[in-house]
């Protein structure tokens, strides 16, 4: 998941794109990218690593201008070590426009070869959000009078890209003389918010994944961008909205409620910390029913992302809840972290036990969701070496057995720990005495319970539907070579990036 960000205000961004980006760190830590806008120039600085490591005072100095967009990147596609594909991506025909991109585009390679056949346009990297970029692009330029672009041509720009890509794309962009462009996909798979602040009588727009970032900023929640909807910002102020003309679905990923969003952030109207609560409470439920005897002593958070969940599912059962293991904060999420060895090590780099809460005790471990059970077989054998007797696992979410082609990297059905296995197979796999899954209709409705009028969800990890309806077992097969684990990485020759057209690579590397 990445964390994508843009701002139309009345004085200089830099500073407010740096603060936001920060709030949004826990969708991306491999690239970060901010670009400003001034007049018609654009001001851009990127790089490899969190954002603190991202940008330098000087850095920040040369981001001139009152409107900009923002991205931390987790890739999909191409690799996590190509500076390349850091976002966002600029394109010099027609304006200049630049893009950040938060999802994944399941017809790329299609796209990528229309793009060169018919559009005359080239794609450098891997990245699909490059071949977004050149699509909006290039259906912008067809509708270009004269010298002048209207907010109209913006619109059925959006529309047409619409039409010719699919997946999950929620996307900030700005086309350089004009405005800020913000667009979400027609299933509304990934999230984006707006927000407004008023300053000195004028109104500022801020874009964000997330609500926590506006709230943070001093930004107040005024709505999120609907499924398919298209918000063009002018660099005056002047805000215009258009729905889309095509057929829509609200459908937004169940992830970002499990695992993704910061706890304290709101999205399409579901509070996630509510909904995490809930979830606890349904997960409760299915223990009471699943393990009668309740033999256990203390429940216990793997921390961060499901504290919410297992304190209510505590809470519920009237059991203790303690902290058993204390996670490192200057370790980051591990989950989206590149390649299974690094994975695997950061888990005992983050995550201690304290080892009186386990001695001689039943616990039950919650975490909000096993993937490719990196944590939890470290997590099970740690509350072993510290003496617990019996050892549970709950899972907020339900087994994970399918690959996430919308924006999470989880590929390949082979890493995912419960693809083929039962729940006995996967309990004695990560040496628990048993493992227990939050069932997929009660995670639904746990979300549904925060906000009523969300019903529909995209739940392809958990049961294999694609709702783009273009998912083949010879396009999974094909990512499946393409991006097995380690693979994307593998690509890469080391110290061989492909010519950056957005960035003078020298320079960061001087850094
Ligand atoms: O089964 P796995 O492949 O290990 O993936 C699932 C784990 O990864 C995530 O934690 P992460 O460390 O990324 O972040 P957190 O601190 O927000 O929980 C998630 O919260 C689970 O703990
Ligand atoms: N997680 C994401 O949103 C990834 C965005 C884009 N597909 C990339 O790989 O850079
Ligand atoms: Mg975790």
């Amino acid at each position: 998941m990445c964390g994508i960000l843009g701002v139309v205000g009345q004085t200089p961004v830099n500073q407010l794109l740096y603060d936001g980006l920060q709030l949004l760190q826990h969708r991306g830590q491999d690239a970060a990218g901010i670009v400003t806008a001034n007049g018609k120039s654009f001001h851009m600085h990127k790089g490899s690593g969190m954002v603190r490591d991202v940008f330098r005072t000087r850095n920040m100095r040369s981001l001139l201008g009152n409107a900009g967009i923002g991205h931390v990147r987790y890739p999909t596609a191409g690799s996590a070590s190509n500076l390349a594909e850091a976002q966002p991506f600029y394109v010099n025909s027609p304006f200049g426009v630049v893009l950040a991109h938060n999802g994944n585009l399941t017809n790329t390679d299609e796209l990528k070869a229309d793009m060169y056949r018919y559009d005359l346009r080239h794609i450098n990297t891997n990245s699909d959000s490059e071949v977004l970029l050149n699509v909006f692009a290039h259906e912008l330029a067809q509708r270009v009078e004269g010298y002048e672009l209207s907010v109209d041509a913006v619109f059925e720009a959006v529309e047409a890209v619409h039409r010719r890509v699919r997946g999950a794309y929620a996307v900030v962009a700005m086309i350089a003389g004009y405005g800020l462009v913000a667009f979400r996909d027609p299933n509304g798979i990934r999230p984006l918010v707006i927000g407004t602040n008023d300053s000195n009588g004028k109104t500022e727009y801020m874009f964000a994944s997330e609500s926590v970032a506006l709230d943070c900023s001093g930004f107040k929640v005024l709505r999120d961008v609907e499924p398919g909807e298209c918000v063009f910002v002018s660099f005056d102020g002047d805000f215009h909205a258009q729905p889309s003309k095509g057929p829509t679905r609200h459908a937004p990923c169940l992830f970002e409620f499990v695992y993704f969003a910061r706890p304290d952030s709101v999205i399409d109207g579901a509070s996630v910390y509510q909904a995490r609560t809930v979830m606890g409470e349904t997960l409760a439920e299915k223990i009471r029913r699943v393990l009668p005897q309740l033999d256990i002593d203390v429940v216990m958070p793997i921390p961060d992302t499901s504290r919410p969940s297992a304190l209510q599912l505590a809470n519920h059962l009237g059991l203790p809840y303690r902290e058993g293991f204390i996670k490192n904060r200057y370790i980051g999420r591990t989950f989206i972290m590149p390649g299974q060895a690094v994975r695997k090590k950061s888990v005992r780099q983050k995550l201690n036990p304290v080892a009186c809460e386990f001695k001689d005790r039943n616990v039950l471990l919650v975490d909000d969701s096993i993937v490719r059970g990196t944590t939890s077989k470290e997590i099970v054998q740690m509350a072993r070496d510290a003496g617990a007797k019996k050892v549970y696992f709950a899972s907020a979410a339900p087994a994970v057995r399918f690959p996430n082609v919308y924006g999470i990297d989880m590929p390949t059905r082979a890493e995912l720990l419960a693809t083929g296995r039962t729940e006995e197979e996967i309990a004695a796999e990560i040496g628990a005495d048993a493992v227990i899954y939050q069932d997929l209709d009660a995670l639904k409705e746990a979300v549904h319970s925060v906000n009523r009028e969300l019903r529909d969800f995209e739940t392809s990890c958990f049961n294999g539907e694609y709702i783009t309806g273009d998912i083949t077992e010879a396009y999974l097969d094909a990512i499946e070579s393409a991006r097995g684990d380690g693979k994307g990485q593998k690509e890469e020759v080391e110290g061989a990036q492909p010519v950056d057209l957005n960035l003078n690579v020298a320079e960061q590397n001087l850094i």
